[in-house]
């Protein structure tokens, strides 16, 4: 990329998050993730350049010297930290304005001219010019395990998932989405019965957790705060060409429901036993819950308020292999230690970003029957150390708005046996 000859027209819109705008090459396989900010720190940015420039630097370090090694390298794509002509990012972002669909609370930063540069992942280098682009399947899982009783105060926490009682919270106290999500994270972390049936509602409800891109566009995803539903008729349109070769026939025809049926068993091969199952050992580094890790980043706190010079425990960084070891080797027992209390809090942050990574399985068609896979893990940012509390807050006001509409929802169907352990379900 040739920095100084950057043009906003090579640029589309591609997606957005919370805390990043992503855009797209015309041409080359490559996208730009930028930072974004409260709309009204639009004027004035509430980090300098350089701030910015080590934000981004730290997101790299630490999906490539401390994620990386966690998840798989095979997995993960850290991109390098580009500095852009200000001039550049201000046009581009004039011209992605107007094609944000959501998310407007929050404008891209324009001011630092820092951005991560990536390979674009839904237009993978695998691709050969087939007449049939690559489609690219993005879930973002959650967390996928039950805490351990013992550091639990609420025994619901036990046997219904964080993620199915935030649908809950989500709906009854802030109206996020509009209709309930039944993909349950344990059921994706599970069998191949159970991951299909979580595809199943992933399709039904996508919210933030599903996207489904063709040759490198985005055609199925939900909208926040809509309340339509995304349109399925069109999903099956563009998935028909790929499944043309699906058992369920009515003359000669192949009916919807054996599309959305190849197209969900195509999860067969999904590396459950590698990409999945490393994001879920990853998860369970949180081994405490945040109601007993809540103690330690306490202690945490404390002696940084009584040492405010300490940089030896890295809380924010550098995210490098010191950083990896001392996670990797906490001591087994809590021995009232500092360096303890920190293991356990780094421990912590690295399965948060866990929890909230996404996959992009990219499938190429190869032959009339057969795709070729390939998976990539998105979105590694280290949790900064001051949204624990936060996290705290939130596990609370999710399992008392749980707990007092006991489980039910005020319109809506509710799921048969509300709990994540069920093992089987009816397809
Ligand atoms: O706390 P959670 O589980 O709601 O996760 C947040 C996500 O919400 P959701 O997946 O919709 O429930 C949230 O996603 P959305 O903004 O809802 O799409 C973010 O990913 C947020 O991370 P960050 O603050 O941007 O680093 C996430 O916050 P962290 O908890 O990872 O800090
Ligand atoms: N390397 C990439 N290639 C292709 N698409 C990408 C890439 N990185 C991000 N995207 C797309 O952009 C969207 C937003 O990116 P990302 O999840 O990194 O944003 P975020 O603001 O960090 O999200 P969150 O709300 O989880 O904090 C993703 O959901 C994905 O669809």
């Amino acid at each position: 990329m040739e920095l100084d000859k950057m043009d906003e027209n090579d640029w589309k819109y591609h997606g957005e998050g919370n805390k990043s705008l992503v855009v797209s090459h015309v041409q080359h396989p490559r996208v730009l993730r930028l930072l974004k900010y409260p709309a009204e720190d639009s004027e004035n940015p509430p980090q300098t350049a350089e701030q910015a420039y080590r934000q981004i630097q730290n997101i790299v370090d630490f999906s490539s010297n401390v994620m990386s090694s966690l998840l798989g390298e095979k997995f993960i794509h850290s991109g390098e930290v580009v500095k852009l002509p200000l001039e550049f990012v201000r046009q581009l972002s004039i011209k992605v304005q107007h094609q944000r669909p959501w998310r407007c609370d929050k404008v891209m930063d324009i001011y630092s001219g820092c951005a991560l540069c990536l390979p674009n992942l839904t237009s993978p280098a695998l691709h050969q010019p087939t007449h049939t682009p690559p489609l690219c399947i993005e879930i973002k899982p959650k967390c996928g395990f039950l805490p351990s009783p013992k550091h639990v105060s609420k025994d619901i926490k036990t046997k219904v998932c964080r993620y199915c009682m935030h649908q809950h919270y989500k709906q009854v106290a802030n109206g996020k989405w509009k209709r309930r999500s039944f993909y349950c994270p344990l059921d994706l972390f599970s069998n191949r019965q159970r991951m299909h049936f979580a595809i199943k509602h992933l399709i039904e409800e996508p919210q933030n957790n599903f996207k489904v891109f063709k040759g490198g566009q985005c055609i199925y995803s939900s909208k926040e705060g809509s309340d339509e539903s995304p349109d399925m008729n069109s999903l099956l349109h563009h998935l028909r060409p790929y499944f043309l070769h699906a058992n369920n026939r009515i003359n000669s025809h192949v009916t919807s429901k054996a599309v959305l049926n190849d197209f969900i068993q195509v999860s067969r091969g999904l590396p459950s036993d590698s990409v999945l199952f490393r994001i879920l050992q990853t998860q369970m580094l949180d081994t405490l819950d945040i109601e007993g890790l809540y103690p330690l980043y306490r202690q945490v706190e404390q002696h940084l308020q009584d040492f405010p010079k300490e940089t030896r425990l890295q809380i924010e960084g550098p995210y490098n292999e010191a950083f990896l070891e001392k996670l990797q080797k906490c001591p087994a027992e809590d021995d009232g230690s500092v360096e303890y209390a920190v293991a356990k809090v780094h421990q912590y942050r690295v399965a948060m970003t866990a929890k909230d990574c996404s996959i992009m399985v990219a499938l190429v068609p190869s032959s009339e029957e057969e795709f070729s896979y390939s998976a990539s893990i998105l979105d590694l940012d280290p949790k900064p150390f001051d949204s624990i509390p936060r996290q705290l807050r939130l596990d609370q006001k999710i399992v008392t708005c749980y707990l007092r509409t006991g489980g039910a929802l005020p319109k809506g169907p509710v799921r048969e046996k509300e709990d994540c352990t069920l093992l089987f379900h009816p397809m």
